[in-house]
């Protein structure tokens, strides 16, 4: 079975029987006209680890650096924990990003597989300095994490993405497959919608952290789709290129939590996959290869930088994005 396929088709389903978000057409060529215009001046790539709060320790010229393993278990640990900041006023993904780099640095050992089946509240707070939103299901997810790959992996991140022979959607398979906690799936009018956001971003992270090489090296990257989390819909409905009906939008508005697996929910994140698939598709069309990754990264980076001036975004208590 492709995940990535199951992905692009059960969001494209749930899109088109959508009745409370929708893409508006025209503000959908819009966008990616004025991005085209943009891009054209000036093209827009960004490196993963030029995000200072990312830790990466890769010499991209020497291809032995590009096969070590340090950095992609501080992705393994980054996309473990990389979900629901928003109930923690002031909790963003930087400090997640930024605490685990410190971690890491002051010691290299801290998330090998048995440091992490025992981790603790305690580890956690240690590692943050500060309070982290649902503490114990965070816990739990790292433990998992660690425990499986022991288990199955002699404790080694490398050795499950080398068994993924530089296919993408293998090693989400494989990830999804052993590591219950990124099975992020729901059942909206009875069919199966797929999502992955967290197995994906893991290999958006490794792809982009080892750019394209050695660990991060996939051959069918293109088949990856944007990472449904709660930040990209907000922007592209402040673009206006996505629409809410308006009583999720008055939902969204007064914070009104909206519950996990609701139709509401389901349709914010498979509209916005579906969308980026549209725009990806419409660059590709008009000579801008750009990936769904890529295009995710900066609607999310716009988002980031327009953080104060966006409407809320919507509020789903999950462990998956
Ligand atoms: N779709 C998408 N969602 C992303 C990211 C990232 C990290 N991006 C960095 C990695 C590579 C690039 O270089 C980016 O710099 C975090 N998130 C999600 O956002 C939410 C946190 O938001 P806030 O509360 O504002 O910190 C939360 O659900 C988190 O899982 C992304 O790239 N795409």
């Amino acid at each position: 079975m492709d995940p990535l396929a199951l992905i692009r088709e059960t969001t494209a389903y749930v899109s088109s029987l959508s009745t409370h978000v929708k893409i508006n057409e025209q503000e959908l060529v819009r966008e990616c006209e004025d991005f085209l215009e943009k891009h054209k001046i000036k093209p827009h790539k960004e490196i993963w680890a030029d995000n200072w709060f990312h830790y990466c320790d890769i010499d991209i010229e020497h291809e032995s650096s590009t096969f070590t393993d340090l950095t992609a278990k501080y992705i393994l640990v980054l996309d473990t924990l990389n979900f629901c900041f928003w109930p923690e006023e002031g909790l963003e993904y930087e400090h997640l990003a930024r605490g685990l780099k410190n971690v890491l640095i002051a010691n290299p050992k801290a998330f090998d597989a048995d440091q992490l089946a025992k981790v603790t509240t305690e580890t956690l707070h240690n590692w943050f300095g500060r309070e982290l939103p649902n503490i114990s299901e965070r816990v739990r997810l790292v433990r998992e994490v660690g425990t499986v790959l022991l288990a199955h992996f002699n404790g080694s991140i490398k050795e499950m993405i080398l068994a993924a022979k530089n296919k993408a959607s293998v090693l989400v398979d494989l990830i999804t497959s052993y590591f219950w906690g990124f099975r992020d799936s729901a059942v909206y009018r009875g069919k199966q919608v797929f999502f992955y956001k967290r197995a994906q971003i893991f290999v958006g992270d490794l792809w982009g952290a080892y750019q394209g090489r050695g660990l991060g090296k996939f051959d069918d990257i293109k088949q990856l789709t944007m990472f449904a989390d709660y930040r990209v819909p907000q922007i592209l409905e402040s673009l206006k290129v996505i629409e809410y009906s308006p009583e999720l939008k008055k939902m969204i508005e007064q914070k009104q939590e909206i519950p996990y697996g609701s139709e509401m929910e389901l349709e914010i994140r498979a509209v916005t996959v579906h969308c980026v698939e549209r725009m990806r598709d419409y660059f590709n069309k008009h000579h801008c290869e750009l990936l769904a990754l890529e295009i995710d990264w900066m609607l999310w980076g716009r988002g980031e930088a327009m953080l104060d001036k966006l409407p809320p975004h919507h509020r789903t208590l999950t462990i998956f994005y």
